[in-house]
């Protein structure tokens, strides 16, 4: 696998404090992990442990307290916030569990609404490619009013897709749809990491969602306290029975 062992995402001491006084919360208290390319890793942990504070951190949608985000070479921290967007938008691919497409677009322009806000022209080649791995070729006119959910996650996985993206930051992108869908989306991601080498980083509560991962972080209390390579299902739910134990959450 192409520069599987270089690493696309650092995180390195990252702190994220919310709040100011006594209403102090440390979502990350010192959370240190390497997220290499071409990979597909689970984020997991209790309710609050700071899954989607890291991600977002990572990702650059939010900004850590203290510590450092390296995507590849380059340190979020040194960038302003134009040309953070400017990075989430060149090197960067999100799909969230709500969908987040643009109701008044149609599904194709909804994909290419990253290359259109970045004025660079969609590889038509890439984005036939996507489609056809969707299945969504007869529906790209319709709004997103007109598809199910499970076809709405399809378009934004694409839509993180289609770009390229160094890396693709998905928060619980299953969570919203039926077994069926779920696999269909868990499958176009695997296949993205597999055939295109992509990095896709994923939150997610659910073990078989997990468990079709490289890899697996868990977190606890705003820390990554462990991992699991190549996880089973229930190898992972193991682990969440064990942590009720160890940390009682
Ligand atoms: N904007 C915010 N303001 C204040 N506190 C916040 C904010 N965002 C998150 N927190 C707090 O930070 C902690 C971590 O939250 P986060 O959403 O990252 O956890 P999580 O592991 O993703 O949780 P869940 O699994 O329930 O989605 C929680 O205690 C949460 O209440």
């Amino acid at each position: 696998m192409v520069g599987r062992d270089r690493a696309a995402v650092r995180a390195i001491g990252l702190e994220r404090i919310f709040g100011i006084g006594e209403a102090q919360v440390a979502a990350l208290d010192g959370c240190s992990l390497e997220l290499a390319q071409g990979e597909f890793t689970a984020i997991m942990g209790p309710s609050g442990s700071g899954k989607s504070t890291l991600l977002h951190c990572l990702a650059g949608l939010d900004r850590q307290s203290s510590g450092t985000v390296l995507l590849g070479e380059t340190d979020l921290a040194e960038l302003s916030d134009n040309q953070l967007s400017d990075l989430r938008r060149d090197r960067i691919g999100f799909v969230f569990q709500s969908f987040n497409l643009i109701p008044t677009l149609t599904a194709r322009e909804n994909i290419t609404l990253p290359a259109d806000i970045g004025r660079r022209a969609v590889d038509e080649q890439r984005f036939a490619e996507i489609v056809a791995a969707i299945g969504m070729e007869d529906r790209l006119e319709h709004f997103p009013s007109q598809l199910s959910g499970g076809q709405q996650q399809r378009i934004a996985c694409a839509r993180a897709l289609v770009t390229r993206p160094e890396v693709i930051f998905a928060d619980e992108p299953t969570g919203n749809l039926d077994s069926r869908a779920s696999q269909s989306i868990l499958d176009f991601l695997r296949r993205s990491v597999d055939v295109h080498g992509q990095t896709v980083v994923m939150v997610t509560h659910d073990p078989l969602a997990a468990s079709r991962c490289d890899r697996v972080v868990f977190l606890v209390d705003g820390r990554m306290v462990d991992e699991l390579r190549d996880p089973t299902a229930e190898q992972i739910l193991e682990w969440m029975r064990t942590s009720v134990e160890t940390w009682g959450r």
